[in-house]
């Protein structure tokens, strides 16, 4: 039998490289070895890459020297030509017998990993067990793909059990629902390797191949009013809003949906430029930004400013959530990150109040005070300190408590309608210029597109010049 008549190993770097890149795109960049790794120049979408892949067939995909070597000189090449660098993973880490040779090794490719962190995108996919270094190397890059059977953890279930006593399997202990859903290791979880190639091919295209933002194909028309419900205070998931401001020709792509789901961060289109989405989920806690949610936000922040993807903020928040697991948990330091994220942005950036925004989460979400390039507001949208329901709780809580029972309620209502009066909600918002216009929800597309367009053309930077740290 001839080798042709094996079947190939659906896990060999030649065959996964294939899956993910356009047909015969692919060009290697080293001549083939015993390294584990395969390093090559491709296409996606007629639009160059780097991709490299460990292969497990060598000692599991562990990596020595000369892997590690292929990955920084593959990651160099990608800064050298401008283009994304997405890695395939499937790896035992370092390689145990080559010591500190290959501690060396993998410490060189988190430093090229670190130098080209916010130049070029780099998006990392995992396929199977990707160990030690093999884990860290991708959570340096911007985008983590997990495939169902990807596995990520700095050391596998045996060390884990002979160090902490701890009896865990694979998949418990790194799996993509552990890392989708507890740690929020992984950006997408996906069911099969077709389904990540898939997801890497989208989100390559939307961060690498921004174009503008076309404001006269935004079209509006829809009353997305219609997509909150009647009752100001029901919860409702904030994404089909979200779907419906997007363009419908290119899939709106979430990050991290599962994990601090009560703000959602995602990749899309608005009038064919990318762009990228940071909306409170009133589903969840309300919408209340907390500490995990605003990491969230601020990393995605962060990274849209050093590609160059101008933002849309939606803005429905009653604050930051309150109570000792948060601050004990540090929301004042992990809070604060939101606030330097956007108040150091570059990008365009547009806010869009759609039902209240209360507090410091109202500064936090890309407020004019933090230099929004526009702040807009359905009507009858509130902007204040705290709702005025809980503010006249603290300034008349004397005169409420001495009220006889019967007239209390009436008094209570009285006092609230005259505090919306003084404090003047979205109109003094406008009036002070904190908000630019109040806008009618069916034209809410073609605001927010020539906001970002306009903000664009007056721009004195167009990108943030700073890696992209994992927050
Ligand atoms: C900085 C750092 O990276 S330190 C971390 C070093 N890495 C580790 O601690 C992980 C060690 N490896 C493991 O725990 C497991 O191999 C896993 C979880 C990665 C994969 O488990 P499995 O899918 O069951 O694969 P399995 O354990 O059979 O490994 C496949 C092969 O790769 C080899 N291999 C796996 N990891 C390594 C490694 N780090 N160095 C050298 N060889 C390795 C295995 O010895 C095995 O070889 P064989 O087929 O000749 O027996």
């Amino acid at each position: 039998m001839t080798q042709e008549h094996f079947p190939l190993d659906q896990r060999a770097p030649a065959v996964r490289l294939a899956r993910l890149l356009d047909a015969d795109s692919v060009t290697p960049l080293h001549d083939a070895d015993a390294s584990g790794v395969s390093a090559v120049m491709g296409r996606i979408a007629g639009h160059q890459v780097v991709t490299f892949c460990t292969d497990p067939a060598i000692m599991g995909g562990a990596l020595g020297a000369s892997g590690c070597e292929k990955i920084v000189s593959a990651i160099d090449t990608a800064v050298r030509e401008g283009c994304p660098v997405i890695g395939l993973w499937h790896s035992g880490g370092a390689r145990l017998a080559d010591g500190v040779e290959s501690m060396d090794g993998v410490g060189r490719m988190f430093a090229a990993m670190t130098r080209a962190s916010g130049r070029v995108p780099q998006i990392s996919v995992i396929l199977g067990p990707a160990a030690g270094a093999a884990a860290y190397g991708p959570a340096l890059t911007d985008v983590v793909i997990m495939a169902k059977a990807g596995r990520m953890f700095v050391t596998g279930p045996d060390v884990v059990r002979s160090v902490t006593g701890e009896r865990i399997d694979m998949e418990s202990l790194g799996g993509a629902e552990t890392h989708s859903r507890k740690s929020g290791v992984a950006h997408i979880v996906v069911d099969s390797e077709s389904e990540a190639y898939e997801s890497a091919r989208r989100v390559t295209l939307l961060l690498a191949h921004r174009a503008r933002v076309e404001p006269r194909v935004a079209l509006g028309g829809t009353d997305l009013r219609s997509l909150l419900p009647e009752r100001a205070r029901r919860a409702y998931d904030v994404r089909p809003l979200v779907r419906e401001i997007v363009d419908d020709g290119t899939p709106f792509v979430e990050l991290q949906p599962r994990w601090a789901p009560n703000i959602v961060v995602g990749l899309g289109r608005l009038g064919g430029g990318s762009v990228g989405v940071i909306a409170n989920n009133p589903l969840r806690m309300g919408g209340c930004l907390d500490s995990l949610s605003a990491e969230k936000a601020s990393r995605f922040v962060r990274m849209c400013n050093a590609f160059g993807i101008p933002l849309i903020v939606i803005v429905d928040v009653p604050g930051y959530l309150p109570g000792v697991t948060q601050e004990w948990g540090g929301v004042v330091r992990r809070g604060a990150k939101l606030l330097h994220a956007f108040a150091e942005a570059a990008v365009p950036r547009v806010t869009l109040v759609t039902r209240q925004s209360y507090g410091g989460a109202y500064i936090a979400m890309n407020s004019r005070s933090l230099g929004a390039s526009a702040v807009f507001a359905w009507p009858e949208a509130k902007i204040a300190v705290m709702s005025a329901d809980a503010a006249v709780g603290i300034l008349h809580r004397k005169r409420l408590a001495a009220a006889h029972d019967d007239e209390r309620a009436e008094l209570r209502r009285q006092l609230v309608a005259e505090h919306t009066r003084v404090a003047g909600g979205v109109a003094r918002a406008v009036a002070l210029g904190v908000v630019d216009e109040v806008i009618d929800p069916a034209q809410t597309r073609p605001k927010l597109a020539m906001a970002l367009a306009t903000a664009l053309a007056t721009a004195s930077a167009t990108r943030g010049r700073h890696g992209n740290i994992p927050l």
